[in-house]
């Protein structure tokens, strides 16, 4: 394997922390990530890494792979793009590594299998929200306080919309958490390991784009009822007859507080929504 410190001493470069450039430096953390995708049999056949900075990660991707399968590495930083390009030259003409220079939130992403990355953190959302609906396994490294948030249960104060939306598409689950001294040059903040299993959820939700604008509504309220909720936030949610649905909705669900619903719950308030509040359509 790579050893990381050579890497950035070929590529020549500091991380530069206002550009989301934290590079992992700990052999034993690299060593590890690849088994989060093992330990459940994910697919590796083209594995996605979003941010490759110089490389010690991807290298790690590609000693996973059996012939033929493939890696895509997304990079927006030109020096470290070219520098990618140079270092894993051999691995390019083979033809098991693409990599691709551009912003994670714009660039045409292929059709991969499963990601593993150490996320840009400033811009973790943003791609987990983007990556999410393509229902692949997924490793990433966040800031800590916001993977707690993802894996949060209701009645606990890191429960809200982060946690709802993510596990509407996933179950998701805190494998490994970091120290800042993993990274160069450390990140301000301890990191955190999800992994995100993709699920169906056992609840329907017809209208999706209406679900997560409705949760997004009703936690912008999160210390009033559901029922003051409803009624307050219809210029976020785009409901033009919340009144309606507050008339239709159940006693119990009304009186409760935004962080003490479960996503089945959200999802059968969202449906009720659907079919009387008359949500318009964007
Ligand atoms: C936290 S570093 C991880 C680097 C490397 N994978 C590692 O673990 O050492 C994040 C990388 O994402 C890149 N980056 C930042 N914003 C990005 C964006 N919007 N799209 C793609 N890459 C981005 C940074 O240049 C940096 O190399």
């Amino acid at each position: 394997m790579r050893d990381p410190d050579g890497l950035i001493a070929r590529a020549g470069v500091r991380g530069d922390p206002n550009r989301d450039q934290h590079f992992l430096v700990d052999d034993r953390v690299l060593d590890r990530l690849p088994t989060y995708l093992e330990e459940i049999d994910a697919d590796t056949s083209h594995l996605l890494e979003i941010g490759g900075g110089t490389g010690a990660l991807t290298d790690r991707l590609l000693a996973m792979g059996d012939e033929g399968d493939h890696v895509t590495v997304v990079e927006r930083d030109r020096d470290l793009a070219e520098f990618l390009r140079e270092e894993f030259a051999a691995e390019i003409d083979a033809g098991d590594l693409t990599v691709i220079e551009g912003d994670a939130l714009e660039v045409d992403l292929p059709a991969f299998t499963a990601s593993l990355s150490n996320l840009p953190y400033g811009v973790s959302s943003e791609i987990t929200f983007r990556l999410l609906p393509e229902k692949r396994s997924l490793v990433l490294m966040f800031q800590r306080e916001f993977a707690e948030r993802m894996v949060a249960e209701p009645g606990t104060s890191e429960y809200g919309r982060l946690s709802v939306s993510t596990q509407h598409y996933a179950e998701p689950e805190i494998v490994e958490t970091i120290p800042k001294e993993a990274f160069s040059p450390p990140p301000a903040v301890e990191s955190a390991v999800v992994r995100l299993r993709p699920r169906n959820p056992d609840y329907e939700v017809d209208e999706e784009e209406f679900f997560l604008r409705f949760v997004k509504a009703l936690f912008t309220q999160r210390r009033k009822t559901i029922r003051n909720a409803i009624r307050n936030t219809a210029h976020i949610s785009g409901l033009e007859a919340p009144e309606a649905v507050v008339d239709a909705a159940d006693e119990d669900v009304l009186r409760k507080r935004a962080d003490a619903m479960a996503p089945t719950e959200f999802a059968a308030l969202a449906k009720l929504a659907v079919d009387v509040g008359e949500p318009c359509e964007d």
